[in-house]
């Protein structure tokens, strides 16, 4: 089939640049992502069809720029109208090297002793991350995680509105969730082309999630964010965002676990410094067991 190869090419082709097909770790400081468009120091109107092209954004600062945005949005509301470098970074939890060094990448560098204007940064990082315009989301696989996305109120006001609901379960087909009905598996490809969806959210059990996969991109979707704990083939085109939220555990776990590493090396320590001989515990970490996922006796 040309559709199959084309997208298993395209896969290949994908990880032979080294970009994998989906992105399962996309917090790697050094993760280029494609090339953003520019937007200028100044007002940051970017002119359509603007040749010239920013450098490449590593995944983790692009992660970042949301998390300023949402952060700077905030102060907006509030009538902020400059932020220094020190505020924005202790409310977004970055260090201020970091924060000015992922600024930098839109070409703002604020002014020395007055900070940034918190409009112009908004105006640049949302332009930046494509936000000036709305990406409509389908929700596939109206489950329990499924319900809750399309429940959920806060993805309309940040520009991602819900336009369409699919699951094959003929008890759900037709019924409103959060207001919208649900469509049949069948109809992906004509409802996502007439609805000019742009992101599909895949909510369904692994088994499923490749042929929903399948169904999106024949509809013209263009990015994908999987729930499912399964590695989708996409066509080069297609961007695939995955979301594994015992991933995040596991990381908080290590963080927990190093923590306490920390913590019972220096007390060892300060025991050995004391001469006491009364704390017989071994630290972890020098019995090997650094990552701290040990029960302790
Ligand atoms: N990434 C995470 O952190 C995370 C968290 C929770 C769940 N999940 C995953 O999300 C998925 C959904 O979880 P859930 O708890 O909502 O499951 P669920 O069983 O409650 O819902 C799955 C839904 O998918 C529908 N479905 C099945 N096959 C389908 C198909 N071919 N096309 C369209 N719809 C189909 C079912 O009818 C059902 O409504 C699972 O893969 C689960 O592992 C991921």
């Amino acid at each position: 089939m040309v559709a199959e190869r084309g997208r298993r090419n395209g896969a290949q082709a994908a990880h032979k640049r080294g970009r994998g097909v989906t992105r399962d770790a996309p917090d790697a400081d050094n993760a280029p992502t494609a090339e953003m468009p520019a937007v200028d120091a100044g007002n940051g109107a970017a002119g359509e069809g603007d040749a010239v092209r920013a450098k490449a954004i590593p995944e983790a600062a692009v992660a970042r720029l949301a998390v300023y945005l949402r952060v700077l949005s905030g102060m907006a509301d509030q009538g902020a109208t400059t932020v220094s470098s020190e505020e924005l970074s202790a409310v977004a939890g970055v260090n201020s090297a970091k924060l000015r060094k992922d600024l930098s990448y839109l070409g703002s560098y604020g002014t020395r002793g007055v900070g940034y204007e918190v409009t112009v940064l908004v105006g640049q990082i949302e332009r930046t991350l494509g936000l000036t315009r709305k990406h409509k989301v389908a929700v596939v696989g109206i489950g329990n995680l499924g319900h809750a996305l399309a429940n959920y109120g806060g993805f309309p006001g940040r520009g991602f509105p819900v336009e369409a609901l699919f699951d094959v379960d003929p008890d759900l087909v037709g019924v409103p969730v959060g207001g919208l009905p649900v469509s049949h598996l069948d109809d992906i490809p004509a409802v996502c082309t007439e609805r000019q969806i742009s992101i599909g959210v895949i909510a369904t059990p692994p088994t499923a999630a490749q042929s929903v996969c399948d169904r999106l991109v024949a509809g013209g979707v263009q990015c994908i964010l999987n729930f499912a704990p399964v590695v989708l083939q996409v066509p080069e085109h297609v961007e695939v965002r995955k979301v594994d939220l015992a991933v995040e555990l596991q990381i908080l776990s290590f963080h927990v676990a190093r923590r306490a590493d920390i913590a019972e090396a220096a007390a060892s320590a300060q025991a050995a410094a004391n001469g006491s001989s009364s704390d017989s515990r071994v630290p972890m970490t020098k019995l090997g067991l650094g990552n701290g996922l040990v029960e302790r006796s």
